[in-house]
């Protein structure tokens, strides 16, 4: 499982290790690992021209130290300092023994573009409030250079705890992280501006329950339901799925395609797209007499293409057993229908339906994601995943939300969303909680339309088709 800490975690665990240690002792640490990326990314360090952007905490204190490192490797190293009389002491000193140069921000523009590589250290875990204009400019400067961009512990700019971008930021090809990963780097839209992240161990002792979990491969393969010797169909979990409309019988096709690829024994489908259904997937067992004539299921997706058929998502919701409500049935769901339930909830919205659930607008949720899923989570009593570029899954209960980022932008297309509802209701079906069904649904989903698409269009069939390798992927 791979964690982030909000800021005033890591501040606490700071405290005390440093209490331990000799003084600078993490700071060297830091360095350390941020010299030995640099030069990773460097190649070669000996005659390379390396600029620091040099703000005025021990963000600017670490990038000095291993500026200091590069420079005694043999880089030309020139520290850009933005506010002179407030910098790191100790790490100036070293970086002027080690023959650095020091330079004001008037005369960044030149050296920033004959760099090498940019080190960002502008601002780390104490920034606040987007880049102040004095220090904006430099970020500009980085972007537009073709020197390789690291940013130190976070891009100066975003926000560490939430994954906000208020006005200018550094993009960096490289983030150094010290300690844990924090919120913002694995939260978009802040998560685009780290580019690949590196962590580095400074000894930091955390404590177990994180801000932020990510699954990993093994995390999902130990979660992933496997038939034993004693299941048969029934035991595996039975899905029900009660989508699509005479308007939108692709839709209920498309849960199903993921649904039948999700785990369950079996797939009952309620509603009036059964032909479309069978004929693409005669395994399917198909009614349309609404989803309480439909038979014993262990849990609902419904919603996806469903159009206005509110009886069908109030009787779902009625049902004692998980039920995962996408698209339009978030829409037709009463909120009070869902706070009722003592079974787990599922919503599955992308921003535009969680922005209309919330009563704000698109870019308000966007903008702020963690906020924004956890707001919803609270106000429906219900686990709530939020889509898009990363994935958010939070629970009612407040505590750690899931982010998942195993997508790929090739599945920004129509129906995809489908796929995914399908397969998280079929893994709620056969027994996961709300959080590890959508959690785990969505890194099989995005892992799954990496695989369809392979670097081309795919359709969101193409992505439900490639669920069998992404499974067999995360196995293996
Ligand atoms: N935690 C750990 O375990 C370890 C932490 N370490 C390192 O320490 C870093 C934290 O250092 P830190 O606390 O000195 O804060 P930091 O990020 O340098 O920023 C403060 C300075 O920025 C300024 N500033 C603020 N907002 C701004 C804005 N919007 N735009 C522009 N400027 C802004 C602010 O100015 P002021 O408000 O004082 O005028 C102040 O001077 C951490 O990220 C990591 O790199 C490692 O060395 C070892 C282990
Ligand atoms: N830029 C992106 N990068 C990665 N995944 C994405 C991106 N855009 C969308 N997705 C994923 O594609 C799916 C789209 O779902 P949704 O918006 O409900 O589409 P639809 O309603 O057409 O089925 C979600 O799983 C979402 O997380
Ligand atoms: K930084």
């Amino acid at each position: 499982m791979r964690t982030a800490y909000s800021v005033e975690t890591v501040r606490a665990a700071e405290r005390e290790l440093m209490a331990r240690l000799p003084e600078g002792a993490l700071m060297q640490r830091a360095a350390a690992g941020l010299a030995a990326a640099c030069a990773d990314v460097l190649g070669r360090v000996y005659g390379s021209r390396v600029v620091l952007l040099i703000g005025s905490g021990d963000n600017g204190g670490d990038a000095l130290y291993a500026g200091a490192r590069l420079a005694r490797r043999g880089a030309g190293v020139t520290a850009v300092l933005l506010a002179p009389e407030r910098t790191h002491p100790g790490g100036l000193a070293a970086l002027r023994r080690a023959g650095g140069t020091l330079v004001t921000p008037g005369a960044a523009e030149q050296i920033v573009r004959r760099a090498d590589l940019v080190v960002d250290g502008i601002v780390g875990i104490g920034g606040k409030g987007g880049l102040r204009p004095d220090a904006a400019p430099l970020a500009e400067l980085a972007a537009d250079s073709r020197a390789a961009v690291v940013a130190v512990d976070l891009p100066s700019g975003i926000e560490a705890d939430t994954g906000e971008v208020l006005g200018a930021a550094v993009r960096a090809d490289l983030t150094v992280t010290f300690g844990t990963h924090k919120p913002g780097l694995l939260i978009d839209p802040a998560r685009e501006y780290a580019g690949s992240v590196r962590l580095v161990d400074i000894g930091l002792e955390l404590p177990d329950q994180a801000e932020l979990e990510a699954l990993q491969h093994a995390d999902v393969a130990a979660r992933l339901p496997v038939p034993g010797a004693a299941s048969d169909k029934y035991r595996r979990g039975v899905l029900g799925v009660a989508a699509g409309s005479a308007r939108y019988p692709g839709a209920a096709v498309l849960a199903v395609s993921g649904a039948l690829r999700g785990g369950a024994g079996a797939v009952r489908y309620v509603g009036p797209a059964g032909d479309a259904v069978i004929a693409a997937f005669p395994e399917t067992l198909v009614s349309d007499k609404g989803p309480h004539k439909a038979g014993r299921v262990q849990a609902w997706v419904v919603g996806p293409g469903a159009g206005d058929d509110a009886s069908a998502v109030a009787e779902v919701l009625a049902a004692e057993v998980p039920v995962l409500v996408d698209a339009d049935g978030l829409r037709l769901a009463e909120r009070g229908a869902v706070r009722a339930r003592s079974a787990p909830t599922l919503m599955t919205p992308h921003a535009g339906e969680a922005a209309a659930l919330l009563g704000v607008s698109r870019a308000v949720v966007e903008g702020a994601r963690l906020a924004s899923v956890r707001e919803l989570a609270g106000l429906y009593g219900a686990t709530v995943l939020l889509k898009g570029a990363t994935t958010l899954v939070a629970d009612a209960g407040g505590g750690v939300v899931r982010v998942n980022s195993t997508g790929t932008a090739w599945l920004a297309t129509a129906g995809s969303g489908d796929v995914l509802s399908g397969l998280a209701g079929s893994l709620l079906a056969a027994g996961l909680s709300a959080v590890d069904a959508g959690s785990v649904a969505a890194y099989v989903h995005g892992l799954a339309g990496r695989f369809a698409a392979d670097g081309a269009p795919a359709g969101a069939h193409d992505v439900a088709s490639a669920i069998p390798a992404a499974w067999r992927d995360i196995r293996d």
